[in-house]
């Protein structure tokens, strides 16, 4: 089953039009990156699905519901999205606890919210410590984690991911990668993530939307991606970027 279908996506911020004819499907279970140069609007995307840009058209359908535009109360519970700074998601002022109680209230969420609570925190690799601190008081690794736990509270299906390691230090982010593969495998989690990585993407995804200049130029297997495989001329320039090897000619001829 698609949980995401995503045909002919136009995404304008005013008179800007940024996301250009975007159409791609993510299956249950999958972990879809979005890659390609800055600014060619990968973030966009996640931004429209999640209903924080509304201006777009063409249709995104999430587990065979068509979005509306905007941000709604039933969505919030299918589909969460997890921000690349920690430091920048997260309030200053409020505990861990009180950051993920937040979204149990507003959705009038039944049952015991400290036994939730703790049970995201086991999930992430919080130890229940942590719960009563505030933000400034952990690492950025760990802050990542309370910004995923955060989104893990009402129990989504769809985790919308923006460079969610970017932001960390090299050490940290592989730490964060192997959690976030083991929540997809311990809770048949979804991901739409973007990244820059093509060794992340190697590593963590299934299938990949290569973008430049607001449109999708390649999608491939992540397979294809490990075996040299892609066929669009840009995607090889970012696959040999990636490996050090910018210029293959000049390699070859040396
Ligand atoms: N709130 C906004 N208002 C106006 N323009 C915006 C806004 N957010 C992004 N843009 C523009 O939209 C385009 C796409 O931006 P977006 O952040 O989606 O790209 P991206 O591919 O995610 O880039 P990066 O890899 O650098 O994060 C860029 O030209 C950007 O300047």
């Amino acid at each position: 089953m698609n949980i995401l279908e995503i045909s002919d996506l136009n995404v304008s911020y005013g008179t800007s039009q940024v996301v250009h004819d975007v159409s791609f499907s993510v299956k249950e279970g999958e972990i879809f990156a979005l890659c390609g140069e800055s600014g060619s609007g990968k973030s966009t995307i996640l931004r429209a699905i999640a209903g924080l840009a509304t201006e777009w058209t063409g249709a995104i359908s999430v587990l065979g519901r068509a979005r509306e535009r905007g941000l709604s109360a039933r969505f919030a519970s299918e589909c969460q999205m997890v921000f690349q700074d920690p430091y920048a998601s997260l309030h200053p002022r409020k505990t861990i606890d009180a950051t993920l109680s937040e979204p149990l209230r507003i959705h009038r969420v039944a049952g015991n919210h400290g036994d939730r609570i703790e049970e995201v925190l086991d999930s992430v690799g919080l130890d229940r410590r942590f719960r009563f601190r505030f933000p400034h008081q952990l690492s950025g690794g760990q802050r990542q984690r309370v910004a995923i736990a955060r989104a893990l509270m009402l129990q989504p299906r769809l985790l919308l991911l923006d460079e969610p390691t970017s932001a960390l230090d090299v050490s940290v982010q592989a730490e964060v990668l192997n959690l976030l593969k083991k929540l997809r495998r311990e809770q048949g989690l979804t991901y739409v993530m973007v990244t820059h990585s093509m060794p992340v993407i190697s590593f963590l995804c299934d299938r990949l939307a290569v973008m430049r200049h607001g449109r999708v130029v390649e999608t491939a297997d992540v397979e294809q991606l490990k075996a040299d495989r892609m066929t669009d001329p840009y995607s090889q320039e970012l696959v040999a970027l990636s490996r050090g090897r910018p210029d293959q000619k000049s390699e070859k001829t040396q």
